[in-house]
């Protein structure tokens, strides 16, 4: 049970923990996975130089050791282990690793994932299977460890998971779609079931965002992406990061089971269409 509520004064508003501080997360642990590439370099950079530990995943060994290396070239903290979240024995390894070596993680960036455009018709079966693996059962098995370790260590925790904006659905992404809303809704459910180990668990909802990720898209479906939102440009993995920051620092303590969504206004005005826009919609 939770302590008598009081009701805070000056005194506690003169001491209350800043979000943002510099070292706001020095001797904390970090795990951004898809952290070799766009919004997860970003944000590992981000908590690495507010004082954090990072560990990188991602499947591309070369682009975890670049980012690793730069951010350390700046005296931070950062490794990496080169890691499929599809492979659920090798996502258990992970965090007994992290847990001997750093102690466990105390946040968990979920952002590896990712899909290719098609219009769902077309869809093979590996094709839709695959995206599903990536983004739902993938995540699924990096927040269940997570939350395994901090129960079992009876540590607080905290999941980000990087989904997208799919409340409209999203025209060419139909199976990455179906994963995000489960991984929202995933999310929505554990974050209540976990409440009492501490552990919150949010999610942020990226709109178009120019990264290394782009060069999945089509030029054609690419060149319409910043103009489906109102303020008709894309977003950067900075601003992604600082969204990731903000729930997972202090300035989100009585926030879990959301979905921030970090689109430009894009989800209220402007279409998208990821494998581009057929005739019939010109
Ligand atoms: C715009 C705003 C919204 C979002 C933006 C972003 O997310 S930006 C970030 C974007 N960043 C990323 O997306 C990066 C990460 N993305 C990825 O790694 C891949 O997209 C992945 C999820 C499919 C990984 O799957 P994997 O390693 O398991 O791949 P695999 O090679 O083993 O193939 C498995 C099946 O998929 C099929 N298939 C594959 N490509 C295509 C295609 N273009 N067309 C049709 N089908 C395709 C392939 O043919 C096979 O089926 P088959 O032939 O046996 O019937
Ligand atoms: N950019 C955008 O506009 C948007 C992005 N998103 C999502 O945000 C996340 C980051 O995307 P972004 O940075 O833009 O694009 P990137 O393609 O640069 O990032 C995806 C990262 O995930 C890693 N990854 C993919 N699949 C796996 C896997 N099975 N296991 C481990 N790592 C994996 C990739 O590395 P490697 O291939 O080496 O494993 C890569 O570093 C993704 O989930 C993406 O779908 C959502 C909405 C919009």
């Amino acid at each position: 049970m939770a302590d008598s509520p009081r009701v805070m004064g000056d005194a506690d508003f003169a001491r209350a923990p800043l979000p943002f501080s510099a070292t706001g997360f020095a001797g904390k642990t970090v795990l951004v996975s898809g952290g070799g590439s766009g919004i997860g370099k970003a944000t590992a950079w981000l908590f690495a130089r507010l004082g954090a530990q990072v560990i990188v995943t991602g499947r591309t060994e070369e682009k975890l050791v670049t980012t690793v290396e730069a951010i350390r070239a700046q005296g931070l903290l950062a490794d990496y282990r080169v890691q499929d979240i599809r492979d659920y024995d090798g996502v258990a390894t992970l965090f007994a690793e992290l847990y001997g070596e750093y102690g466990g993680v105390d946040v968990l960036i979920n952002n590896a994932g990712g899909q290719f455009p098609q219009p769902a018709i077309d869809f093979s079966k590996n094709g839709f299977d695959a995206v599903v693996a990536n983004n739902l059962n993938g995540s699924w098995y990096m927040m269940q460890h997570a939350a395994l370790q901090w129960r079992d260590s009876a540590k607080a925790g905290c999941i980000v998971n990087i989904v997208a904006v799919v409340p409209r659905g999203m025209a060419g992404g139909a199976h990455t779609c179906a994963a995000r809303a489960g991984v929202i809704h995933l999310s929505k459910t554990v974050a209540v079931e976990w409440a009492e180990y501490g552990i919150r668990v949010n999610c942020v909802a990226p709109g178009v965002i120019f990264s290394e990720g782009m060069g999945v898209y089509s030029e054609e479906a690419r060149s319409a992406f910043d103009q489906s939102n109102p303020m008709r440009r894309f977003g950067t993995p900075w601003d992604i990061a600082q969204s990731c920051v903000f729930l997972s620092d202090s300035s989100a303590r009585f926030i879990t089971g959301e979905v921030l969504t970090v689109d430009g206004g894009g989800q209220l005005w402007g279409d998208l269409w990821m494998a581009g826009k057929p005739d019939y919609f010109k």
